[in-house]
């Protein structure tokens, strides 16, 4: 199945493919246990006729004594597996926590900081305290099922005693000879059985099928909607991007991001978002690649809003650099084209461009060199900056007809990040591209700057356009290059 990227920071939706999981996964639960259960139900179902003409004959005052012991036992079952089930969101908060807690333990990817700053400590508190509540919950449930059970004996030994009073009664009083006397009482027995257990399964049935609504539930929410008659994508080299009066506000937050924000960029243009830390430059990447949609306005990309177009399609439009770089442990071909199949010259054009090439050629086994060492002990490690220009090569490689780059230089040396300039035009070779940088003196390679703050536009023009404004983008200029002429001068 699919989903909307939002819900994938959603805490609630992560308990819920959890549950999901187990509804569907664990025989002993969901879709597994109900088909266990209709059909031992309808296997006996028969038994149930040749029980009931047989105690009715002897009294249909006991026969309603057995139905009614049963049914409040019933009753007393799914209160308790109703309990249970209002208690599987704490249930499965907890267990994400603990299994949260345990896996980074025994992440590499988190040794360094688990050594250095001594996370050990508090990871392991966490896992304890939510294996403590765990374990409590646990209790909780375990207990009302107890208190349940008790019950249901008390209501067993009531039924027992009523039955088996009346037999004896009957015997010494009555006509009811000895044969009949155990007759009845295996029959009483055995239909009191019959029906507690068919009752049971039922509330299983009826508990379990409420987990199964969940899941249709989940499944009905999550999927993304599905786009009628998607509009196909422009076919050209250049696209135009107009964000049109848009407001945003992250799921489960009341602070909107963006408040009736509008900005274009023209086809071919290469804009710089420029804005102080939490502006939400990245946000607006988040919402041009669709992860996000606004909760007001529309996006457009050659004047037709992106929600209808097919969205594989629209994001085979974007080369995307974000600032988290992703590495997987597969080789490094693979983790540049994403692809088994690969062009060979384009992948080495993409290489060159990103200033990967001379790394690349003092590997042994060049790009067939596998990355991390999560499956291969052997596997490299880049440092940062190689990690950014092999994110520069994804997108490259990717081709993309939109470049988005969103911080690409934060981790590149002053001699990489000048290269990556230099060869700027190369990079981009015409398309649209949107640059994010807090580094203001590459915005020079860009023909327009757009200054963000607090959800507006607050500025937008070419450097010296901005330079001449002098307001909040030369200022910031200002500052920058004031501390890059310290450094000059110390150096
Ligand atoms: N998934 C999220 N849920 C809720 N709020 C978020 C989420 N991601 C970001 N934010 C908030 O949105 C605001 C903008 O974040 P964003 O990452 O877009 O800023 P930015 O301008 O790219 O910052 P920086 O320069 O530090 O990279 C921040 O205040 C941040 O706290």
């Amino acid at each position: 199945m699919t989903m909307d990227f939002l819900y994938t920071e959603d805490p609630d939706t992560l308990n819920d493919i959890n549950i999901a999981l187990d509804t569907v996964q664990n025989p002993m639960s969901g879709v597994g246990i109900v088909i266990l259960k209709l059909f031992s139900i309808l296997g006996s179902i028969i038994g149930f006729f040749g029980f009931v003409t047989i105690i009715f004959r002897l009294s249909p005052v006991i026969l309603m004594i057995l139905i009614l012991t049963v049914l409040l036992s019933y009753l007393i079952m799914v209160k308790a597996k109703q309990y249970e089930r209002s208690r599987k969101d704490d249930l499965y908060k907890e267990k994400r926590e603990s299994i949260y807690s345990s896996s980074t333990l025994s992440d590499f990817q988190f040794g360094k900081d688990i050594r250095v700053y001594g996370l050990k400590n508090i990871l392991f508190s966490k896992k304890v305290g939510s294996d403590k509540r765990l374990l409590e919950i646990t209790k909780e449930i375990q207990n009302q099922i107890f208190k349940s059970s008790t019950l249901d004996g008390i209501l067993f030994f009531i039924r027992e005693s009523v039955i088996y009073s009346y037999l004896i009664y009957k015997v010494i009083y009555g006509n009811l000879s000895i044969s009949d006397f155990v007759m009845y009482s295996v029959a009483m027995n055995s239909f009191a059985i019959w029906m507690d257990t068919t009752m049971k399964d039922i509330s299983i049935i009826r508990i379990q099928s409420l987990y199964i609504g969940d899941f249709r539930e989940f499944l009905n929410k999550k999927e993304p909607k599905k786009i009628l008659n998607p509009i196909n994508i422009p076919k050209t080299e250049k696209y135009k991007i107009e964000f049109d009066n848009i407001s945003f506000k992250y799921p489960n937050s009341e602070r909107y991001i963006f408040k009736d924000f509008s900005l274009v960029i023209n086809p071919g243009e290469r804009l710089a978002i420029v804005g102080i830390n939490g502006a939400g430059k990245t946000t607006l990447v988040k919402l041009l690649t669709g992860l996000y949609s606004p909760n007001a306005g529309e996006i457009r990309v050659n004047g037709i809003n992106i929600n209808k177009f097919n969205k594989e399609e629209y994001l085979d439009l974007l080369s995307v650099v974000f600032q988290d770089i992703k590495i997987f442990p597969f080789n490094i071909r693979e983790n540049i084209s994403f692809s088994n199949t690969f062009d060979e010259i384009k992948l080495n054009e993409s290489i060159e461009q990103s200033g990967l090439k001379d790394k690349i050629q003092s590997l042994e086994k060049g790009v067939e060199t596998n990355m991390l060492k999560i499956l291969d002990e052997e596997g490299i490690e880049l440092s940062g900056g190689e990690n950014q220009k092999l994110a520069i090569a994804r997108a490259l490689y990717k081709n993309g007809k939109i470049l988005i780059m969103d911080e690409p230089t934060a981790s590149l040396d002053a001699l990489a990040e000048n290269r990556l300039y230099e060869s700027f035009d190369k990079l981009i070779s015409g398309k649209t591209a949107i640059y994010i940088s807090h580094r203001l003196s590459s915005t020079r390679f860009c023909d327009k700057i757009a200054f963000i703050e607090n959800g507006q536009l607050q500025e937008y023009g070419t450097h010296d356009e901005l330079m001449k404004l002098d307001s909040l983008y030369a200022n910031m200029f200002n500052i920058q290059s004031r501390y890059y002429k310290e450094d000059k001068a110390y150096a």
